[in-house]
């Protein structure tokens, strides 16, 4: 939780300095860092905070509504999540970046899609959940 609430919080002060994401998060909560580091652990296998205080995987869903993120914005959304994580020195193994990386493309690309008008938000739709995927390249971190 320290690494991710590090994370979270030092990728929304950089937030306004992107041009592409200023405005959409010019009105967000002092405790939105915070939220997101919660249910990000949560979908990481942490502890089910998000879900036990915070109203789970539809309240997440709720927060997208109608926000109408593009594409464009998606991708540097992403971008600056993973240079932040590069600025703060978070592991860099290539296990945990491609699981890292492939959880906030998936959730990165339900957040645009949850954005557009007319989404109905499912009230039992459970959290994600990721593992460490199927990674069985040449990578051995133990070899030489
Ligand atoms: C893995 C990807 C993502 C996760 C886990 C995530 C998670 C969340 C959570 C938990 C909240 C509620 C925060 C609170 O309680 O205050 C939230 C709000 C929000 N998210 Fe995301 N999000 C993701 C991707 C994105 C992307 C790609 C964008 C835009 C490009 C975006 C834009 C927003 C906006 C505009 C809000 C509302 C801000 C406000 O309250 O003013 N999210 N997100």
């Amino acid at each position: 939780m320290t690494a991710l609430t590090a994370l979270t919080t030092r990728f929304y002060q950089r937030v306004p300095s992107e041009p592409l994401l200023a405005p959409i998060f010019e009105h967000m909560g002092s405790d939105h860092p915070e939220h997101v580091a919660v249910f990000i652990a949560e979908v990481l296998g942490g502890p089910r905070e998000y879900s036990s205080r915070h109203g789970g995987h539809a309240e997440m869903v709720r927060h997208h509504l109608n926000r109408h993120l593009s594409n464009e914005q998606r991708k540097a959304w992403v971008a600056l999540f993973l240079d932040t994580a590069d600025e703060l020195g978070l592991p860099d193994d290539p296990e945990f970046r491609s699981a890292l990386v492939g959880y906030l493309e998936w959730g990165s690309r339900l957040a645009v899609i949850n954005s557009q008008p007319g989404t109905e938000v499912d009230e039992d739709a459970p959290m994600p959940a990721w593992g460490w995927g199927e990674v069985k390249g040449p990578y051995d971190p133990g070899a030489n």
